[in-house]
This record gives C-alpha cells, structure tokens and sequence, in this order.
C-alpha cells in the first residue's frame, strides 16, 4: 500500500495533491511540519474532505503521549506516530489512548537502537516505521536498512526516507506493508502520474 506524505507544503497544496493523487493512494499523511503549521484544524480538515482514506497524523510524538494521541485521533486521524525513543509510560499512554477508540499508534523507529525493539514490542507496539531520516538521506544510502532486517516477524512495518520508483527493490527483505512516500510524489511536476507509477512498482498487500 502506499502512504503519500505531505510535507514542506502550504494547506492549499497539499489540498490539490490529494486530490492529484487520490486513485492511487491508500492513506493520507499529515506531515509534521504541516502540523506544525496547521495544528489539528488541518486534520480535522482533511477528514471531512477525504472521508473514505485512511489519515495518519504524522505528530512525532515523544512526550505527553495520552494528550497528543488524543487530539490527533479526535481531529480524525486513524493512525498518529510516537517516537521510538520516546519513554516506555509515552508509549504504553500512546497505545492505551489508541486502544479505547479503536485507531492505532505507529511507532517511528527514527534513532531507534537495534536493542529497543524487542522492548516495543513487549509494549504492545503493533505497527513500526522503518525511517530513514530527512537530515541523513543524503549520507546513509545503502547499508543503514540493515538494521531493520527480520522487523516484520514482529510488526506490521512501513518504511520511510527518500523512496522512489529505483529505491522499492532495496526494501524487499523488510516485507513492507506500507510505502511512504513523499518527495518523489509532491516534488513532481505531475504528483498524480508519480503516485501511480509509484503504486505499481510496490508489492501489493
Ligand atoms: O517523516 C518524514 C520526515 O521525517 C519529514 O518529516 C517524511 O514524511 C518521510 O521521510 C517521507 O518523506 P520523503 O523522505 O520525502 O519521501
């Protein structure tokens, strides 16, 4: 499946590429800076434009998890990120608020250490982003996917960081659930032609 994220972008622009790219997505992604921007009326926004997909707040979250879960699952979000690193009581608060609406907590895996895992695991964390970092896409490519090799024996994993059409095959050992993909989409000069040719080349889920 494919998650398109907006990031770097005023609300009108985001606005005209959901609706570019709406054939061939399977969920909206709210980014954070855009969140930033907008706070939860964007969210909010977004759900009664975009009924029938699926929206992830994209919040980042990494402390006062019950508060910040809450407002974005209540703004309409199905799904909010929380930080991997974030304390285990933001965690487990993150994934109890989820719980009692029935939405769910994706858990960032950005800075992460390999040794962590296990741990949010234990905590009930279902759903993982495997997350190549904006400020290290340019210095890490290759090898650095390594160390989320075997994650989806654990979770339900989505990946992150710089993906297009060339980089999908690099994600095949991490058997992938969810593509999210920015920059190759909103930076193109036809997002909805890069949506779809995005969408094709990933494995169906
Ligand atoms: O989460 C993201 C990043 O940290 C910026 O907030 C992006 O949404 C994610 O990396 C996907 O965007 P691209 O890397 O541009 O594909």
């Amino acid at each position: 499946m494919l998650q398109v994220a907006l990031d770097r972008l005023t609300k009108d622009e985001c606005i005209s590429i959901t609706e570019q790219t709406y054939e061939c997505i399977d969920y909206i992604e709210i980014g954070t800076g855009v969140i930033k921007e907008y706070g939860m009326d964007i969210i909010r926004d977004f759900r009664k434009r975009f009924p029938d997909k699926r929206i992830v707040a994209d919040m980042k979250t990494c402390d006062a998890g019950k508060h910040e879960t809450r407002l974005a699952l209540e703004a309409g979000a199905d799904i909010t990120t929380v930080m991997g690193f974030a304390h285990d009581q933001t965690i487990l608060d993150s994934i109890q608020v989820a719980n009692e609406v029935h939405k769910k907590v994706l858990v960032d895996l950005l800075q992460v250490p390999t040794e962590r895992f296990a741990r949010l695991k234990e905590l009930g964390v279902e759903l993982v982003s495997a997350h190549i970092g904006k400020d290290t896409q340019d210095h890490t490519a290759g090898d650095s996917l390594k160390r989320y090799d075997g994650l989806s024996e654990d979770f339900m994993v989505f990946v992150a960081g710089g993906i297009s059409p060339e980089s999908v095959q690099r994600y095949e050992k991490l058997n992938p659930v969810v593509f999210i993909v920015g920059g190759y989409i909103t930076g193109a000069s036809d997002p909805g032609e890069a949506s779809c040719v995005i969408k094709g080349v990933i494995p169906k889920k």
